[in-house]
């Protein structure tokens, strides 16, 4: 979409300032160019970053100074520039940046046209150009609230509360892309599983398993660092994220929240829980994908094993 505006503007406005050039309207010339060059560099950093931040405050910020150079240079009868260019602003950037951004440009608008226009004509317009800010920033707001709403449910297990597997994904991807830059600082992924789960299901119900799962996320999120951050993968099956930590520290780790699941109390006084989990420190060579796989891998031998076994990727030889 950003990619179609900032194109769709380069090309658009290269003719004027080719035509301007033409007629020496070397003001208006030099501002066309000015937006064909900002646009320009937006497009190729989208192409190449993908920073979709950068590209949607350059073009509000384009927007707003070409509109007040066309009411500076152009005078009042270009006024009604300025309603595109607060929807568009809107449209952008968060609410608040849009707020503060058009705010400025409205009064800088009616300092422009102060001299131009009679008193009716300059309220009617601050009226108009008040009323679509107000109504183009309640409707940003609620878009706003709705975008976080929808990005928290789609991003987080509707029955523990913590992440799912598509929040992992981007943390994954966070910190992969982090280490490969900064390869001396460490991160290890603990696949934790609870043991013989079926059999609370198939014993105590269905309902029971939901509340033991809750209750492991409760016991797991409260015990670890703020910079941990913890996912349920699906089923019995979650994720614990330990950034800054080598794979030594990370089996320390799941080693003591094992100990803290096995002394759990549950909602029903006869369930005794253990966890396997199998370790792995990322390897800045490999995907995030191969590095969950080690990880799976190793949860598997700790299964394999006898269950209530912590075991990490160098425990076996692969080979
Ligand atoms: N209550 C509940 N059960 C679930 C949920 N998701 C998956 N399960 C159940 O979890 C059980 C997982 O069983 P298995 O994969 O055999 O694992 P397990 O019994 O823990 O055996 P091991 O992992 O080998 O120790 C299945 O019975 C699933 O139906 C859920 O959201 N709630």
């Amino acid at each position: 979409m950003l990619l179609v505006i900032s194109g769709g503007i380069t090309l658009g406005i290269l003719p004027f300032a080719i035509l301007r050039m033409m007629q020496q309207d070397w003001a208006i010339a030099a501002m066309n160019l000015g937006i064909v060059l900002g646009t320009s560099f937006v497009f190729i950093h989208l192409l190449i970053t993908k920073n979709a931040k950068v590209a949607r405050g350059t073009i509000a910020v384009l927007t707003i100074l070409a509109m007040s150079t066309t009411i500076f240079l152009k005078g009042a009868e270009n006024v009604h520039w300025v309603y595109p260019a607060l929807t568009t602003t809107f449209f952008l950037l968060s609410p608040k940046r849009a707020a503060w951004l058009t705010s400025v440009f409205l009064l800088l608008v009616i300092g422009m046209i102060w001299t131009q226009v009679d008193f009716l004509y300059l309220l009617t317009f601050t009226i108009s150009a008040g009323a679509t800010f107000l109504f183009s920033f309640a409707f940003s707001k609620r878009m706003h609230k709705q975008a976080i709403f929808l990005e928290h449910l789609a991003t987080t297990d509707a029955l523990t509360g913590v992440g799912n597997r598509r929040r992992l994904e981007e943390k994954l991807l966070e910190i992969t892309r982090k280490i490969r830059r900064y390869p001396q600082q460490t991160c290890s992924l603990v696949f934790f599983d609870l043991d013989y789960f079926k059999r609370i299901n198939d014993t105590h119900g269905h309902g029971c398993g939901d509340l033991v799962l809750q209750r492991f996320a409760e016991v797991m999120t409260s015990n670890i660092r703020d910079v941990d951050s913890f996912y349920r993968l699906g089923g019995e099956e979650f994720v614990l994220v330990l950034e800054n930590t080598d794979l030594f520290a990370a089996k320390a780790l799941a080693k003591k929240l094992g100990a803290q699941v096995e002394r759990t109390k549950w909602h029903l006084d006869e369930l005794k829980i253990t966890t396997s989990a199998g370790i792995a420190q990322y390897d800045p060579k490999e995907s995030s994908y191969d590095w969950m796989q080690r990880a799976d891998e190793a949860l598997y031998r700790a299964k394999d094993a006898g269950r209530n076994r912590f075991i990490t990727s160098n425990d076996y030889s692969t080979s």
